[in-house]
């Protein structure tokens, strides 16, 4: 038993079109944990440092601009064995090859042009997990509680 949090964010597509209540109900379905939960239009520095390892492929600017085009929500969520989890839940990056139960085959548009819109992101490692709670909630003080 593994006690973890992750950070998700409900991504700008995710919140226009109406599925902040649904990922939230996934979580809690679970039987999850929300920790903490705010909505906030992301930097360009925020961004920057979250897809740190994305910022020199052709599509980052695709990527920031999808990013930046309306709020998102972002919620820290603890629970055993989330990370892995919460990514199965949430299917493969590219809608188009999600399976209906995920939140990304059943709430994403799969096709369409322009930059792969997928409603969430959740943490792929307790590294990245750690890293990302700093980057959208500064605020916390102790991240382990
Ligand atoms: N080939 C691509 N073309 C356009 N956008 C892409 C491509 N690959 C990834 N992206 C965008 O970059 C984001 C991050 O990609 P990554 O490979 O980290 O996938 P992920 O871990 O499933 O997604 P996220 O980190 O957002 O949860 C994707 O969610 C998608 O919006």
């Amino acid at each position: 038993m593994s006690t973890e949090k992750s950070l998700i964010l409900v991504k700008p597509d995710g919140v226009q079109c109406g599925h902040i209540g649904h990922v939230i109900s996934r979580i809690e379905n679970r039987r999850y944990e929300i920790k903490a939960l705010k909505m906030v239009n992301a930097t360009e520095e925020q961004l920057r440092q979250h897809y740190s390892q994305l910022v020199d492929k052709p599509y980052y600017a695709d990527i920031e601009k999808f990013m930046t085009s309306g709020p998102i929500v972002a919620i820290i969520a603890e629970g055993n064995e989330i990370i892995d989890t919460f990514r199965k839940m949430a299917g493969p990056t590219n809608p188009s090859e999600a399976m209906a139960g995920t939140i990304r085959g059943d709430f994403a548009r799969a096709w369409g042009p322009g930059p792969i819109k997928n409603v969430v992101h959740s943490s792929d490692s307790v590294e990245s997990a750690e890293k990302e709670i700093k980057i959208w909630f500064p605020e916390r003080i102790n991240t382990e509680n």
